[in-house]
């Protein structure tokens, strides 16, 4: 089901918790809202699968509004379930009793129902474990059996609230690709809700970075990292140096050194904010010297910060050889990155809900 939001607003008395969020969400779509802890991250979810009312705005499934002025659908008649972080199961009943339970709840006789949920369980690759109580099984496992029975309510749109935040690091990594899967599989719209860019950028089509209550951009992983729209969004996802520079033809001085620069639309002479990612660096040779600092192994990749009184800011490097912390290297900047919010007057490169104009990329 495509999910629809329309200048979404939420306020504790005088805290506005969400503010102004439109977008378009695609039938299908894995959708993830990633931000900081307070964001108002969990508000926006609960507004969607109706465990809030708003103050103003709108959301609507496929076209049809659940929630506006004067109007409230009850989340059971949503068509959505809501996976939280604890998997609210029923430590009584087995997996399969789980699972089960919404289709009997509809309706549907013990039999078929639990025939049914052995169905979903598969889909979750749990087939084995449906005798099971829930305290039997891991927290990944327990996570599964939660999708499974979002799927037995016959939920179209699956909402997430930071459903990995409990689990080892190991057990993360295996979910992600189990949540990949189960979407890939059940095809439902997906609204993942994270404050960890990483699981972020591994699961989404399209990534809204909220604060502040509002989306900052809404856009694919790669876009997001490349083509940041703000200096908040550039320092949010991955690594990167902000520094400011005048742009001629093109290219701007660094450090005494020329570097071309990409923007969204024509880029006009003039001074400018650049985002330089450890991408756009290139270390051993080149015009410009920097000490290494902060150098962290991250298993087949050193990564530092090259420091020089040359820059506003210390440059973000990466190195599949050993970098040495105090080290002086020499390098070059390939390319950067010049943000549109710094550049006068000109449009925006999206629109509020997120969408590209196609003649605005380069
Ligand atoms: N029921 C409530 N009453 C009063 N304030 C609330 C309520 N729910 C949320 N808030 C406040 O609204 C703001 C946004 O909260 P929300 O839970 O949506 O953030 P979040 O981004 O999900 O944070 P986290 O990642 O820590 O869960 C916070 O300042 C929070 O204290």
């Amino acid at each position: 089901m495509a999910v629809s939001l329309t200048d979404l607003t939420k306020s504790f008395a005088a805290h506005r918790a969400v503010d102004g969020v439109s977008v378009d969400i695609a039938d299908g779509e894995f959708f993830v809202v990633l931000g900081p802890s307070g964001c108002g991250k969990s508000t926006l979810l609960r507004l969607v699968a109706g465990l809030e009312i708003p103050d103003r705005g709108e959301v609507a499934v496929d076209g049809v509004p659940v929630s506006g002025p004067g109007l409230h659908v009850p989340p059971e008649k949503r068509g959505m379930g809501v996976v939280f972080q604890s998997y609210a199961l029923w430590p009584h009943m087995d997996v399969r009793g789980n699972v089960a339970f919404p289709i009997e709840s509809a309706g549907r006789s013990r039999r078929a129902a639990r025939q049914e949920a052995e169905g979903h369980l598969a889909t979750v690759a749990l087939g084995d474990f449906a005798d099971r109580r829930p305290a039997e099984l891991s927290g990944g496992q327990r996570q599964r059996v939660a999708l499974a029975r979002c799927l037995a309510g016959g939920a179209r749109t699956v909402l997430m609230d930071e459903p990995l935040a409990n689990l080892d690091p190991h057990l993360r990594g295996a979910m992600e690709a189990e949540i990949a899967a189960f979407h890939a599989r059940a095809g439902a719209t997906t609204i993942f809700i994270t404050h960890d860019q990483r699981e972020a950028m591994a699961l989404a089509t399209r990534v809204a970075v909220m604060a502040r209550g509002a989306f900052q951009q809404v856009a694919a992983p790669q876009e997001l990292y490349e083509r940041p729209e703000t200096e908040e969004v550039a320092r949010f996802i991955g690594r990167a140096a902000i520094l400011d520079a005048r742009v001629e033809g093109g290219a701007a001085r660094i450090g005494g050194a020329t570097v071309p620069v990409t923007a969204r639309g024509a880029l006009p002479d003039g001074p400018a904010r650049l985002v330089i990612r450890p991408g756009d660096v290139r270390l051993g040779d080149g015009p410009l010297s920097g000490r290494l600092s902060h150098v962290f192994y991250r298993g087949g990749v050193w990564e530092a910060f090259a420091e020089s009184d040359a820059f506003a800011e210390p440059v973000p490097v990466a190195s599949a050889t050993r970098l040495v912390p105090g080290e002086e290297m020499r390098f070059s900047i390939t390319a950067a990155w010049a943000l549109p919010s710094a550049r006068g007057s000109e449009p925006p490169g999206h629109d509020a809900r997120g969408q590209v104009p196609a003649e605005a990329v380069e």
